[in-house]
C-alpha cells in the first residue's frame, strides 16, 4: 500500500515564544502534520513540552494532525492526557514501556493512532508480534534528545528492512523518519521507503518555510 508523502515539521526547532504563529505558518507553507517532541529529562537528557501545549495548539485553531513523539519513561501515565489534549498519533519507544502491546492498545482505546519508535541501536524484533496494532513505525536517524543533529546513514538500510516488513504484512502502516532530514538527503530517504518525513532545524532554521518544503517535495518527486 502506498501512502501519500507527508512532511512533518518538528516544532522542537520552532520559536516557542510564538508557537501558534509558527505552526500556522508552517502549515500554510505546505506541511502536512505537526511533529510534537515530548522529552522528559529522564528517558532523554532534555525537557520539552507536554499535553498543555498540545491543547493550546488545538485551542489556537490547529486542525492538522498532531504527531506526538513520546521520549518519556514510563509512557502509559501520559497517554490519556495527550489524547484529551488533541493528539492524533502517539508514538513511543519500546524502552519506555514494560508492556508494548498494552501501551499500543491503550493509545488506540484513547482514540489515537499508535506507533513504535526505534532508536538507531534498537532492534526491529520489537515489531514481531504487534504489526496489527501499528498505524506508524518511526525510525530515528539520530539518537533522540536534541534537534539539529546529523542524519545517521545506517537508517537507510533499516528503512528498507521496515518497508519490506510493512509491505509483507499487508497492513497500512506509515513509515516515518526523524532526525537530520533535509533537502539534500530526503530523496534517498524516500527511495529507502519512508513516507513521513520529520524535519525540524532544516525547516525552522530557514527564513522561508515554503521554499524549503517545496524543495523537499521536488527532491522526493525526482525519485518517483
Ligand atoms: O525527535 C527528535 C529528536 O529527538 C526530533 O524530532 C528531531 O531531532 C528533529 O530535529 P532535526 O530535524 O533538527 O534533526
Ligand atoms: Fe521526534
Amino acid at each position: 500500500m502506498k501512502n501519500e508523502n507527508w512532511i512533518a515539521p518538528s516544532i522542537l526547532s520552532a520559536n516557542f515564544a510564538k508557537l501558534g504563529e509558527e505552526v500556522d505558518n508552517v502549515l500554510k507553507a505546505g506541511a502536512d502534520i505537526v511533529h510534537f517532541d515530548v522529552m522528559d529529562n529522564h528517558f532523554v537528557p532534555n525537557l520539552t513540552i507536554g499535553p498543555l501545549v498540545c491543547e493550546a495548539l488545538r485551542k489556537h485553531g490547529v486542525t492538522a494532525p498532531i504527531d506526538v513523539h513520546l521520549m518519556v519513561e514510563p509512557v502509559d501515565r501520559i497517554v490519556p492526557d495527550f489524547a484529551k489534549a488533541g493528539a492524533s498519533y502517539i508514538t513511543f519507544h519500546p524502552e519506555g514501556s514494560v508492556h508494548i502491546d498494552r501501551t499500543l492498545q491503550l493509545i488506540k482505546d484513547c482514540g489515537c493512532k499508535a506507533g513504535l519508535v526505534f532508536n538507531p541501536g534498537t532492534p526491529l524484533s520489537h515489531l514481531d508480534y504487534v504489526m496489527d496494532k501499528l498505524d506508524m513505525i518511526l525510525l530515528m536517524s539520530v539518537n533522540p534528545g536534541f534537534g539539529g543533529q546529523s542524519f545517521l546513514p545506517s537508517a537507510l538500510g533499516k528503512l528498507r528492512e521496515v518497508r519490506k516488513r510493512i509491505d509483507d504484512s499487508g497492513f497500512n502502516i506509515r513509515l516515518e523518519i526523524d532526525g537530520g532530514v533535509n533537502g539534500a538527503n530526503i530523496g534517498a530517504i524516500k527511495a529507502a521507503g519512508a513516507d513521513t518525513f520529520v524535519a525540524g532545524s532544516a525547516i525552522f532554521g530557514k527564513p522561508d518555510y515554503k521554499a524549503i518544503i517545496d524543495e523537499m517535495r521536488a527532491e522526493m518527486a525526482k525519485v518517483g
